[in-house]
């Protein structure tokens, strides 16, 4: 669909690192959340989630991670409410995750790296028709990040994991049907923090409001390690674990970074 913006992310290389900071980009993501630093904001409201699984499409490795992609031509999945003013329209997930279970997050708290780290990307459909037009608009994005911890079996996360073997290699494809994004959330999504930034690859857009859950999900160690099986590499390439896929911490540049909690 849309939102996989070939475009974007085939400029995408593997350990992608790229430029530190973008020449002009004073709203770069991902940052470090300084809690100490961070303001309660009693006008943010609650966030509303609606997700619907039969819209589910298909699990795909674009050679940076691996995305999850949902039908984004009608209002089945949206997110309202928290720091957002529109509608927005649910079109991907993807994880960044580490070699290591120390390391692997794109953002950190009060400099904790998390081993990784969910995406769920919407795009604004009050104000645009597709995902392409938004990533380039201010008030385009919204996405939702959410850090994982080794733990306990995720049940929900399982299916998922075991599509990941028939993906294993880049621009590989696989039908993935009725899967309940909403699982992979934490229990209380009212605690999280808020900031204008950027998409973390290319073109780094400083398009994105996010929505950083304060609370984490655990998924096993197992689990985790089915992601490290992934590739950045096709099937005629040299092999490359697809590890280490996150972008460093971006100076913060006077932003403040709003709490929903106190
Ligand atoms: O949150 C983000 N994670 C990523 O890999 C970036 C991205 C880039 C293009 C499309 C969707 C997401 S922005
Ligand atoms: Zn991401």
């Amino acid at each position: 669909t849309a939102c996989s913006s070939k475009y974007v992310l085939s400029q995408m290389h593997p350990m992608w690192q790229g430029p530190l900071v973008v020449p002009g980009g004073d709203r770069q993501s991902p940052i470090d959340i300084a809690v100490r630093k961070t303001v309660f904001d009693s006008e943010l409201k609650p966030l509303v989630a609606t997700y619907d699984p039969q819209t589910c499409q298909q699990i795909w490795n674009n050679g940076y991670s691996f995305l999850v992609e949902y039908d984004d031509t009608t209002d089945k999945n949206t997110l309202k409410g928290g720091p957002l003013k529109d509608k927005f329209r649910l079109c991907q997930f993807h994880f960044h995750w580490g070699e290591s279970n120390d390391w692997g997050s794109e953002h950190t708290v009060d400099r904790r790296l998390f081993p990784a780290e969910l995406h769920l990307v919407h795009w604004n459909s009050d104000r645009y028709t597709l995902f392409e037009e938004a990533v380039m608009e201010e008030n385009g994005l919204a996405v939702i990040g959410v850090f994982l911890k080794v733990g306990k079996r995720h049940e929900g996360l399982q299916k998922l994991v075991d599509a990941l073997p028939a993906i294993r290699h880049k621009d590989s494809i696989v039908e993935f049907n009725r899967f309940d994004p909403g699982c992979l959330l934490p229990a209380n999504i009212d605690d999280y923090w808020t900031y204008h930034g950027s998409l973390t690859t290319p073109p780094l857009t400083e398009s994105v409001s996010w929505i950083v859950m304060k609370q984490h999900i655990e998924v096993s160690h197992d689990q985790l390690a089915v992601f490290r099986s992934l590739l950045f590499t096709s099937a005629e390439e040299v092999q490359k674990s697809m590890v280490n896929n996150f972008r460093v911490q971006q100076p913060l540049r006077g932003r403040t970074v709003r709490s929903s909690f106190t």
